[in-house]
């Protein structure tokens, strides 16, 4: 199966220049997520809107925690350690695509259990986004494959240098936050990290 790309949000870039750079990558991505902590439901809902005037479509779109919004556009959503439970929302929501987070294998197995779509498993290098957490690693991630059947997606200091290194673990994708929103130049960075995926997806398919 294809490697996937997922783009997260920052939350400190406003949703108008995110959903900019969202539009000029959106060809290169899997998955575009609105991780936004501090905006209101009608922000958030905004926010969807200027993805979707930019061309992003809804099948690509994948909100953090707010299973609200989500279910008014039916677009995916994440669900944070801090979110309703996997099963609960499977249960009212059971064809949108559901994502849960993850930090150890464990939660990967219960995760699957009570029906998630994908996990998200992190952070797995040094990122600045948790910078007083050390990195958890890439071994968890070919003992979460072993263990579990659904997609994992590796989050945390992924550059287009280790990717290979992820996929190799038996990853499948990748999610990047300042990688490509903070690159000089997103649109190259997309393409960048798309074109590894590709590369390292057939490596060890
Ligand atoms: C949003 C997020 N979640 C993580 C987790 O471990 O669950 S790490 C992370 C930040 C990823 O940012 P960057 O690509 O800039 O390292």
């Amino acid at each position: 199966m294809a490697k996937q790309l997922h783009l997260i949000s920052d939350g400190k870039l406003s949703l108008a220049a995110f959903a900019d750079i969202a539009g000029r990558v959106v060809s290169f991505v899997d998955f575009i997520h609105l991780r936004e902590k501090e905006v209101s439901s009608l922000e958030l809902y905004h926010g969807v809107q200027l993805l979707l005037n930019k061309g992003v479509p809804s099948q690509k779109i994948i909100i953090n925690d707010r299973v609200d919004v989500a279910s008014v556009f039916g677009t995916g959503i994440q669900l944070a350690f801090h979110s309703l439970p996997t099963f609960i929302v499977k249960k009212y929501y059971p064809d949108i695509l559901v994502g849960r987070s993850i930090h150890s294998v464990e939660e990967a197995i219960e995760a699957e259990k009570q029906g998630a779509d994908l996990v998200i498993y992190g952070h797995v290098y040094m990122t600045s986004s948790k910078k007083d957490l050390p990195p958890k690693g890439i071994t968890n991630i070919a003992i979460i494959k072993k263990k579990t059947d659904i997609p994992l997606i590796a989050i945390g200091g992924i550059t287009p240098d280790n990717v290979s290194e992820v996929l190799n673990m038996g990853a499948d994708g990748i999610a990047v936050m300042s990688g490509i929103l903070h690159a000089e130049n997103p649109f190259q960075a997309a393409e960048c990290y798309a074109k590894k995926l590709i590369q390292g997806g057939k490596a060890y398919e």
